[in-house]
């Protein structure tokens, strides 16, 4: 009857609670590692960071301001805070390490179940081109997820490097279809596009190839084979560092390489991944490099982070206790001045307490359900209750 747009939703105390803890424990490993929290407005010009996120522009709810500019909903944090770091943070030099908790939106042209408004945390590490800082970013998000309690997941890495100089060696411009396939993880349809395409089989080999580029450090070896340009050699030997890097802090076991990952974001120039939870099909947080970004806001440098979906993350953790002790102290006006006196020494403590005036009540035993305790100051004379 009263319905939402299309992908709005609400949150209601229990799913509130659990975003609540789990926001609180990724924000606390985000600093732990240096980085600081900012905010940006929710609306962006379109001309400037609308266009700089590359993302669909059906994706992007679009109004008009009082003096006729369009404005966008921003669809990400990076553009805005490319944004940020080049005009107001001008000053201060790079790297910059900045981190983020903020919803974001995007239009969804049907109803799938999507929702167009989310909250994301990340983090960008921005002015810094070493492999190092990849690898930064991907611990970090290894490590967020851990303490957010999730224990089983696992970080697929690629290279928009790598794909680029295969698809366009052998293809050109049309790379951009078959990139679309990888895109939508659609392999089904990459086969056979490839079939029909007019090259050689030796070529056609090499594009199947690359949906076998999966697997572990030995990954990176096979890659070599499918392309030697200076592009495809650049890119392996980022991810032989990278994985490297990875080794260093442990995390290895957690990560894989893929070859065939293409994000949703066009801006990315290197290393890109995507972590997934052991019962969710979806990846609940990716990110990647994006070294030009910068540069369309008059301040290049070079970058990497990551975004993790908040609602996605609470769904890979599952039921959590969230449950608190929920109290009640219900009241008649005779002891009203004693419950009020009881429900602040209570809060004083810590505990979360609800006063409520019992004439207020027309269900007394609907209402005590909601609650784990329920203390009663009625009637004329302390201890009647
Ligand atoms: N903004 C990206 C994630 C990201 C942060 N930094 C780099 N990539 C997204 O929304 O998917």
């Amino acid at each position: 009857m009263f319905e939402k747009p299309l992908g709005m939703r609400d949150t209601l105390p229990e799913m509130y609670a659990m975003k609540k803890q789990v926001r609180k424990q990724l924000e606390t490993e985000m600093s732990g590692w240096g980085y600081q929290m900012i905010e940006t407005p929710t609306l962006e010009y379109y001309e400037t960071v609308g266009l700089a996120s590359a993302i669909l522009d059906q994706q992007l709810f679009k109004l008009l301001d009082q003096q006729g500019n369009t404005l966008v909903l921003r669809p990400d944090m990076t553009a805005p805070i490319a944004r940020l770091v080049a005009s107001s943070m001008k000053g201060e030099a790079y790297p910059l390490r900045l981190s983020y908790q903020s919803t974001v939106y995007r239009a969804q042209q049907h109803e799938a179940g999507k929702p167009a408004e989310f909250e994301q945390l990340g983090v960008e590490l921005i002015g810094d081109g070493t492999v190092s800082a990849d690898g930064e970013v991907i611990a970090l998000m290894a490590s967020a997820l851990k303490r957010a309690g999730l224990s089983h997941f696992k970080i697929a890495i690629g290279h928009v490097g790598y794909v680029n100089a295969l698809l366009e060696d052998i293809v050109g411009e049309r790379a951009d279809e078959l990139r679309r396939f990888l895109y939508e993880k659609n392999y089904v349809g990459f086969r056979e596009h490839v079939k029909s395409l007019p090259i050689s089989s030796i070529d056609k080999g090499r594009l199947l190839g690359l949906l076998k580029l999966r697997g572990g450090k030995g990954t990176m070896e096979e890659a070599a084979k499918l392309i030697s340009n200076e592009e495809g050699s650049k890119a392996i030997a980022e991810l032989t560092e990278l994985w490297q890097v990875l080794e260093n802090y442990g995390i290895e076991q957690y990560v894989k390489v893929d070859l065939n990952l293409v994000l949703h974001m066009s801006y990315y120039t290197g290393a890109v991944f995507e972590g997934y939870g052991s019962n969710l099909g979806v990846p609940l947080c990716s990110g990647g490099r994006y070294d030009e970004l910068l540069g369309k806001f008059e301040r290049p440098g070079q970058a990497t982070g990551f975004g993790v979906r908040l609602d996605l993350l609470v769904e890979a953790l599952g039921e959590m206790n969230t449950k608190q002790k929920k109290t009640c102290i219900v009241f008649s006006k005779e002891r009203r001045a004693e419950a009020f006196q009881e429900a602040a020494s209570m809060r004083a403590k810590g505990e979360s307490v609800v006063v409520q005036d019992i004439a207020g009540v027309g269900d007394v035993d609907g209402m005590s359900e909601q609650f784990t305790e329920v203390y009663y100051f009625i009637g004329a004379k302390k201890g009647d209750a």
